[in-house]
C-alpha cells in the first residue's frame, strides 16, 4: 500500500518530493526515479531534516532495486549505497536507514529483493510517523501549562507527513491546551525556521512568532520563554547532540536563564557507536549560502565565509532527550546506556 504524505509520495516506481528549498506555499515537486536522484535531492536539501533524509535514502535504494529488476543483487546495489551514503554526513538517520535496507539483502536476489527493500523503506517511513506521535506526547508532558517555547530550525511534519520531532512536542502541547506561543528562530543561513516552521505552524493556527536568531537572549532575559525545544541530527553515546548550527548558542542561553533545554528525536537519531560529540562530522556548505540569499548579495562578493551546517551541544547543557521509547533525563553515558537496555528491540 503506497504511503501518501504531504511531502513524500511513494508511487512504487518513483518518488515525488516536495522541494523544501522553496516556500511551501510555492509547491514544486521533484520526481525521483533512482538512487542518484534521491542522493541529489538530499545533497541539495530539496528534502531535509534528519528523519526525512533517512526515509528518502531508503526509498532511493528501493527504487534502484526496482530499476535493476531481475538483475538486483547486493553487488549491483553497492554503488547506489555509496552514492546515498555520501550525500550528507551529519544526520545518522541516513546511515541507519541504509543499514536497515542492507540487512534485507540476504535472501533471493532480483525482483524479490526489490520487493523486500520497498517493504522495508515503507516500514521505516511508517515507524517514523508512529515515533513522532509517541515522542510528541512524552515531550509535551514535560512542559509547564500555558508554555511559551523557543524552537530552532525545522523539525516538522512537512517532509515525512508525521507529527514532527520538536514540532511533534509543540503539536501535542497545543492539542493538550498547554501551549501559549512558539518563538521560531529564523535559522540563518538557510532560514528553515522562517520558511518552513513558521509556515507549518500557521497552517494549523498554532500561535507562532518569528524572530531573528539573535533575539533569543532578550526573549529569555525578559521571561518570555519557558523552555527551548529542538530536534537532533545525531546523538552520541554520552548524549552530546549535533543539531542545526545555532543550537549550541541556545543551550548556553537556556542554562544561563535556568530554562529546560529539551531535545526531541526518534531512537534512529541515537548513535551508540559515536563516543562523544567531538567525533561527529560537521557538514560545511557552500559559502554563497551565507553571502547571498535568493538572488540578493548579503555580503561583499568573495568575502571569506565559514558555513558549518551543524554544531554540537554538550550533554551537560541538555535537560532531557525525548524519543519514542522514553525520556532520558540529564543525559550522560550511563543514562543513554540505560535507555538502550530498556527500549524494545
Ligand atoms: C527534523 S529533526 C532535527 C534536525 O534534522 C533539524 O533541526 C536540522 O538540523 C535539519 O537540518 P537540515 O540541514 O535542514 O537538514
Amino acid at each position: 500500500m503506497p504511503i501518501e504524505s504531504p511531502a513524500i509520495h511513494w508511487l512504487d516506481d518513483h518518488l515525488l518530493l516536495l522541494d523544501q528549498r522553496r516556500l511551501p506555499a510555492h509547491t514544486e515537486w521533484l520526481d525521483v526515479r533512482d538512487a542518484a536522484g534521491a542522493a541529489d535531492a538530499i545533497r541539495q536539501m530539496a528534502v531535509r531534516g534528519a528523519p526525512a533524509i533517512g526515509i528518502t535514502a531508503a526509498y532511493g535504494l528501493a527504487l534502484e532495486a526496482l530499476r535493476l529488476g531481475p538483475g538486483a543483487s547486493a553487488a549491483r546495489l553497492a554503488p547506489a549505497l555509496d552514492v546515498l551514503a555520501a550525500s550528507r554526513p551529519t544526520a545518522v538517520n541516513l546511515f541507519w536507514a541504509l543499514d536497515r535496507l542492507r540487512a534485507r539483502f540476504d535472501g533471493e536476489p532480483g525482483a524479490a529483493l526489490g520487493k523486500r527493500l520497498v517493504r522495508e523503506a515503507e516500514r521505516i517511513h511508517q515507524d517514523d510517523q508512529a515515533a513522532n506521535q509517541r515522542l510528541g506526547e512524552l515531550g509535551a508532558a514535560l512542559l509547564p501549562p500555558n508554555a511559551s517555547l523557543y524552537t530552532h530550525c525545522n523539525t516538522g511534519a512537512l517532509a515525512t507527513g508525521g507529527h514532527g520531532t520538536a514540532l511533534g512536542i509543540v503539536r501535542s502541547a497545543w492539542r493538550n491546551g498547554h501551549l501559549k506561543m512558539v518563538f521560531a528562530g529564523e535559522t540563518r543561513p538557510w532560514l528553515q525556521g522562517a520558511r518552513l516552521t513558521a509556515w507549518e505552524l500557521m497552517q494549523e493556527n498554532i500561535p507562532v512568532t518569528l524572530v531573528a536568531d539573535s533575539a533569543a537572549g532578550l526573549l529569555m532575559a525578559r521571561g518570555q520563554v519557558d523552555a527551548v525545544v529542538v530536534g537532533a541530527d545525531r546523538i552520541a553515546a554520552n548524549g552530546d547532540t549535533a543539531n542545526k548550527i545555532g543550537t549550541y548558542n541556545l543551550a548556553v542561553l537556556a542554562r544561563h536563564h535556568r530554562l529546560p533545554f529539551i531535545v526531541a528525536a526518534p531512537d534512529s537519531t541515537l548513535d551508540p557507536a559515536m563516543e562523544n560529540g567531538a567525533g561527529i562530522v560537521i557538514e560545511e556548505r557552500d559559502p554563497d549560502e551565507v553571502r547571498r540569499f535568493g538572488g540578493t548579495a548579503m555580503a561583499p562578493d568573495g568575502c571569506p565565509v565559514y558555513n558549518p551546517a551543524f554544531d554540537v551541544t554538550p550533554a551537560e547543557l541538555i535537560t532531557a532527550i525525548v524519543t519514542e521509547s522514553g525520556v532520558i533525563r540529564s543525559p550522560d553515558r550511563q543514562a543513554l546506556a540505560d535507555h538502550f537496555a530498556r527500549r524494545p528491540s
